[in-house]
């Protein structure tokens, strides 16, 4: 029987730092994980998707260039060609976090699925147990993918998938009008590839309020064809494809052939197969252990939950803090101490992209129900978007009446990733609308429209 100070399940971007953070208070830590390496984010998460999207957005401004009186000839997508650089730029995002791995001592490292067999105990799946002080479950997530979709057969992928495919399809049916489903929906169509987007219950990426999500939805239907209500009848493997039957908008029955079907229906935390019933965890109504989102610490005071596994803020940047928080405080127990956590900041890499900053809406009305003010600001009427040709979108801001204080934000418009972090970091400095009117604005920038917003709000306020 092994005995250690922490064990670390999964070698993922949350379990990484959970390593790193407890190796700082301990020389006992075992990081296990049986592979693939590389971290979902470098393997087949946000690295090979924005290399996806990089090509993608590089041939629709090409289409887009004759606007301003620039030919730049008949634009062709070499498929195996774009494939081949997702793989190879993806390859050496993976290689860079294994050679980071290199460093961590082999006696420090084991390559089995583990399980729990009691609070302290853990075992592989060839018998051998590990009994640790203080675990830290970091073992990620995985595709949630609906009983209807597995009627495509061999034509049915994920997201690790489509970036093995060695060229371009020539269609393919995206389900989940989420985060994935946008952005590698409106990649592939802009490299070419026919695609027809279904999600469920109108919802659009993250976008919690109701004038962005129509903007959003006429923006993307002038693209290509979502759906984010859709009904389905029917999906089956065809010789050659998939075959889908659906009630169009103007409600006709239509049934359509594609090559794929492209599943981004959510993703599940992969914990149900750690033997959780072994343990006295507390779990929710999902099979998830109940947590402290500030400590990481679960209802087992020697056993933290980080990352995609505990299905909180399943994003890079949430995984990496919290497996930094949560290493530190299993190295330490019973020391255990609060974060640091940062402002809630998630951005969709589609065009225009899509982000969400502090509160979602729906938070606000819950705690600030009377004591909020909000303003919005469409990008068709912005200098700095008109010139750009990309004047689409809106963005809302919410704040607290009477302080000011910056509350939350949407925005789907350009380059939307900026603004975010703008806004998310006035945020953590608890900054008031009044705070960010007195800033300098250039001349003509985007973030001239967010002033026009902030002055709307501040008389709100
Ligand atoms: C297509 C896609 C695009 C994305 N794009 C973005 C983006 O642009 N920006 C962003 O912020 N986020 C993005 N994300 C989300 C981001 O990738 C994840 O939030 C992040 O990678 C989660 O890290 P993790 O450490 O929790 O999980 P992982 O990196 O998946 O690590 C979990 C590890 O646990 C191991 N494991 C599982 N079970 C066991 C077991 N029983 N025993 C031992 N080991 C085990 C696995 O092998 C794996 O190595 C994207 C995700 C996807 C799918
Ligand atoms: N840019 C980024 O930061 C980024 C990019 C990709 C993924 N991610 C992370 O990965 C997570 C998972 O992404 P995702 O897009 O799979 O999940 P998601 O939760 O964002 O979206 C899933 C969507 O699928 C829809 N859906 C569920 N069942 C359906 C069905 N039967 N038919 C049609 N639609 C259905 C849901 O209504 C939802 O809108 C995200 O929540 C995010 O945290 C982040």
């Amino acid at each position: 029987m092994r005995k250690v100070n922490v064990a670390v399940i999964g070698a993922g971007s949350a379990g990484l730092t959970a390593y790193r953070s407890a190796r700082e208070h301990t020389d006992s830590v075992l990081l296990i994980d049986p592979g693939p390496l590389g971290t979902t984010c470098a393997r087949v998460g946000c690295m090979p998707s924005k290399l996806l999207i990089a090509a993608a957005d590089t041939a629709w401004h090409m289409r887009k260039a004759d606007m301003f009186g620039v030919s730049a000839g008949e634009i062709q997508v070499d498929g195996k060609r774009v494939m081949q650089r997702v793989r190879r730029m993806r390859d050496g995002f993976v290689n860079k976090v294994l050679r980071g791995m290199a460093s961590i001592p082999e006696s420090d490292r084991l390559d089995k699925a583990v399980h729990f067999v009691s609070d302290h105990r853990l075992e592989t799946e060839d018998g051998e147990q590990i009994e640790a002080d203080s675990i830290v479950i970091a073992t990620g997530s995985r595709p949630n993918i609906p009983g209807m979709m597995k009627a495509a057969g061999d034509r049915l992928l994920v997201n690790d998938d489509l970036f093995e495919l060695t060229t371009l399809p020539e269609s393919v049916v995206v389900f989940g009008a989420g985060v994935i489903g946008l952005e590698l929906g409106q990649a592939l169509h802009r490299l070419g590839v026919r695609v027809r987007l279904f999600g469920l219950g109108g919802l659009i990426g993250p976008i919690g309020d109701e004038d962005i999500r129509k903007a959003a939805y006429h923006c993307f239907n002038d693209e290509f064809p979502l759906d984010p209500d859709a009904h389905v009848s029917h999906i089956g493997e065809t010789a050659s494809g998939v075959r889908v039957s659906f009630t169009d908008k103007d409600g006709r029955e239509v049934t359509e052939q594609f090559d794929y079907l492209l599943a981004a229906t959510g993703r599940r935390p992969n914990v149900d197969r750690l033997g959780l019933e072994n343990t006295s965890l507390e779990l929710d109504e999902h099979g998830i252990p109940v947590f402290d989102r500030d400590t990481l610490q679960c209802s087992v005071s020697h056993i933290f939950i980080a990352g995609d596994a505990n299905n909180y803020l399943p994003l890079l940047h949430e995984a990496a803090d919290e497996g930094r928080i949560a290493g530190r405080n299993a190295a330490r127990l019973p020391d255990v101490t609060p974060g640091p956590r940062t402002v809630p900041l998630a951005i969709v890499f589609s065009d225009p992209q899509i982000a969400t900053v502090g509160l979602q809406p729906a938070q606000v009305e819950q705690q600030y129900a009377g004591r909020y003010a909000v303003a919005a600001f469409d990008f068709a009427q912005q200098a700095r978007a008109k010139v750009l040709g990309r004047d689409r979108g809106l963005m809302k801001i919410w704040a607290e009446t009477g302080s000011g204080k910056l509350l939350g934000a949407e925005i789907f418009g350009p380059d939307a990733e900026h603004l975010a972090h703008l806004l998310a970091w006035s945020m953590q400095q608890r900054l008031t609308v009044k705070d960010l009117l007195a800033m300098p604005y250039y001349h003509p920038v985007l973030e001239e429209g967010l002033r026009s917003l902030l002055r709307e709000l501040q008389r709100r306020v």
